[in-house]
Formats: C-alpha cells, structure tokens, sequence
C-alpha cells in the first residue's frame, strides 16, 4: 500500500515532475511511443541515429537532415588523448560505469563552453546545445569500448568513420567487424533502450540540468543514477541470476524461495509497466532471430530465463509483476560477447539520447528544481560545547 501523508508520496509515484512531448507511455496496455511513433516500428525499421534525431529534434527527419546528424556523429567518434589518459589511472577492477561517468564528467574540460549556456541571458546558445549534443552521444560508444581495452592492458581500438553508431561499437569491442545480423540486433538495442519518460536517470539529468550545469555532468549524473540494481544495474544481475538458478529444473523451486525469502527477482517489476514491459517482448524476438542465425545455437541460460518467466506467471504476474527491459537484453549483449558488467554502459549509451533530448527540452523552458519536505526532525535546541557535554 503507498503511504501518502501531508501530500509526501514515497517514491514520488504517479507525481508528474515536468510537463514533456518527448515519449508516452500507457503501463496497461503496454504501449511506448517516442514523438509518437510506436517503439515497435522504431525497433523494427528505424536506426540508432534516426531514433536520435527523433528524440532531440521532435519528428522524422529529412533524407539530409539525417545525413548531417549521422555525418557529425562519426567526425565525433573520437575523444581527446587526454581523456584515455584518465582511463588508465584507474583501478582496473572498477565497474565501467564508474569509469564511464568519470569521463563523462571529464570532458566539459576538453570541450568548454559553459559560459554559452548562460550568455545574453537566455539558457543556452542552440549551437551549444547542439554540438554538445553530438559531442557527448558520439562519445558514449567510444568511451565505453576504450575502457574495455584498457582495463585489459590493451590499447584502444580507434573508432572508424565507414560504420553505422552500432557497427562501429561491436567493432570497437571485439576488434573485428560485426556480423551484419548482429549489428542490426545491436541498432535495435540501442533503439529500444533509447527512452522512457521521467525514470530515475532521465529525473536526475532534468534535477542537474535544472540547475544550467554543462551537459556533460547532467549526463554523468544520469549515469550514476543508472547504474544502480533497481534501475539499469539491473541487467548485469540479470545473468548472475540465471547463473545462480543453475537449470531450468530448478527455477520453480529458486522462484519460491527467493520470494519466500522477500527477495526481488532482478529484470521484473516496474513502476509503470502492468503487463509485460513491450521491449522486453522485442527483445525476446531479437534472441529467437539470432537463435535462428545461428542454427538453433544460444545461450542455455534463454531457457531458463523462459521458464522463469513461465513461473512467474503464477507468481508475479497477478501483482501486476512482469519482464521488464532489463530481463532479456544481457543474454542478447552476452552472445554479442559483450561482457557483463558492460551492460550497463551500454544502456547508457543509448539512453543518452533520450536525456539529452529531456536536458534540451528542460533548458528551452527552465525552472530549477527545488521540492520540499516534511521535516521529522528535532524542534530548535541549544548548542552545547564539547567541553560542557
Ligand atoms: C530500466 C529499469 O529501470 S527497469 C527496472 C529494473 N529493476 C529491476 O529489475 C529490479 C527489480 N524490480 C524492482 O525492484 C521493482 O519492481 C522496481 C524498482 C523496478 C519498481 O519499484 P516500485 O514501483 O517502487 O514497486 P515496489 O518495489 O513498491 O513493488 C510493489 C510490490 O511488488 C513487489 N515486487 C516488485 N518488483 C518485484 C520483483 N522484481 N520481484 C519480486 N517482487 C517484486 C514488491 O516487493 C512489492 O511487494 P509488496 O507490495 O508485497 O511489498
Ligand atoms: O521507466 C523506468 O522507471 C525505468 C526505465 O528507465 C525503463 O524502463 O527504461
């Protein structure tokens, strides 16, 4: 039962914290739309860069727009030396997500401008914004793929120009050109995981940008954010838990216990979604298509996830509990031989897109955020010195 008291709502559920034309969602139904076009055809026909364009700009664009957008993301792929040189100051066990937000953090101070955010009193300069924009999303992929080099003790893999957003990251990554069906299965990760409202992140990125902070740390502040279990972090727990149940022999018996013991099962649930999350639906189409273009050859770890879902149905699904994003995509990025801890990362590259279309939004017609609360504290009292305590 949510508590609500003196207009305090835990969780800040079903409290709307901006007015926005960015995406929809309908949790009963089911339903995801980006500028109003249905995530479904977004996944199935669009690309990355288009979905982009999307987000920033509010509709399809034109054949040269697009062009432009796409052309100005590749001459942005690479990111100063001095950036990797922050990369190999740290320790090689840390979660990318850390070393992604440090260098996201980083590079407002290889690519000034802040002062522009402020000038001849408006918000922001628009050709701030927009290279900013284009700076930060070209990065993401880059930053991503170099810290996987350099934890390894490797030198980075250099972005190339002739490849699309997720070409060029599965490139990157495994140092070797994708196969053309997994780089579309990529594209449509990245599509998919792209935007969704006012989540925890996307909040966090409209708190920070409230505050006219330069973009980059309204993106980092976002990624923090994101990496925690109940948000992003989640997928990573995703398949350290199928791991963990072992078979699909076992899950009934798992499922019982870990409810028993009040114990979340990572990659269910959400705040909005009633029903099965629509992405996580998608997804499971994109295993079956790569199940098949490999002649049947797939993680086991898909069977289990399948009869987990299976229970569930008589377990969660009458809470309103189900698949959520998080549940499908690891096994995708696993067979994509994508590390696990880099799922994460990789959720935040796509969804970098979305809440730099929400911090452009948010500055067009800024006020700071600044909520309230109720004080449950002591009343005023008197100071007392050490030396008379
Ligand atoms: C990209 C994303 O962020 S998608 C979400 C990724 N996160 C996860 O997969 C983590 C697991 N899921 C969860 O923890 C939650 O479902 C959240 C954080 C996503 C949503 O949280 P809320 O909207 O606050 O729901 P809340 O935590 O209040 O759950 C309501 C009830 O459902 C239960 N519940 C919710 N999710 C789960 C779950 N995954 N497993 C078991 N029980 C669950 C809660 O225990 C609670 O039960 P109760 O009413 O008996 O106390
Ligand atoms: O909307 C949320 O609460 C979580 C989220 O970001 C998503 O599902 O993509």
């Amino acid at each position: 039962m949510d508590k609500v008291q003196n207009g305090y709502v835990p969780g800040l559920k079903g409290v709307p914290a901006t007015e926005s034309a960015i995406s929809f969602l309908d949790g009963q139904v089911g339903l995801l739309t980006y500028r109003g076009f249905p995530i479904v055809d977004l996944a199935r026909f669009s690309s990355f860069e288009e979905t982009a364009w999307i987000l920033i700009n509010g509709g399809l664009p034109e054949t040269d727009e697009l062009a432009r957008f796409d052309a100005e993301l590749r001459a942005n792929r690479r990111v100063k030396y001095n950036v990797r040189d922050i990369m190999k100051f740290l320790p090689i066990d840390g979660h990318p997500m850390e070393a992604l937000q440090t260098c996201v953090a980083s590079l407002g101070m290889f690519y000034p401008g802040q002062e522009r955010m402020t000038a001849n009193g408006v918000n922001a300069d628009s050709e701030f914004v927009e290279q900013m924009i284009v700076k930060i999303l070209a990065s993401m992929a880059t930053l991503v793929a170099m810290w996987e080099h350099i934890r390894r003790g490797d030198d980075p893999v250099q972005p190339r120009t002739d490849l699309t957003y997720a070409e060029n990251f599965l490139y990157m990554m495994n140092e070797r050109e994708p196969d053309p069906v997994e780089a579309r299965i990529m594209d449509a990760c990245l599509v998919l995981h792209a935007e969704h409202t006012i989540n925890a992140s996307t909040f966090s990125a409209l708190v920070c940008g409230s505050t006219l902070a330069p973009p980059n740390l309204v993106v980092a502040s976002a990624i923090g954010t994101l990496a925690g279990p109940l948000h992003g972090g989640a997928n990573q727990r995703v398949l350290n838990m199928l791991d963990e149940i072992g078979s699909v022999e076992k899950v009934s018996d798992w499922l019982d216990q870990r409810l028993a013991n009040k114990q979340v099962v990572w990659g269910f649930g959400h705040r909005e979604y009633k029903v099965k999350d629509p992405r996580a639906d998608i997804l499971q189409g994109l295993l079956e298509q790569l199940r098949e273009h490999r002649s049947g050859q797939i993680s086991p770890l898909y069977e289990i996830a399948m009869a987990l879902e299976r229970c569930a149905e008589e377990r969660l699904a009458p809470k309103g509990i189900f698949p959520n994003v998080d549940f499908y995509s690891g096994l995708l990025y696993e067979a994509l031989g994508i590390p696990r801890d880099q799922f994460t990362p990789i959720f935040a590259i796509s969804r970098t897109a979305g809440w730099l279309a929400h911090w452009k939004e948010q500055i067009a017609n800024n006020r700071i955020f600044r909520p309230t609360q109720i004080y449950q504290g002591y009343e005023p009292r008197s100071y007392q010195p050490m030396s008379s305590r």
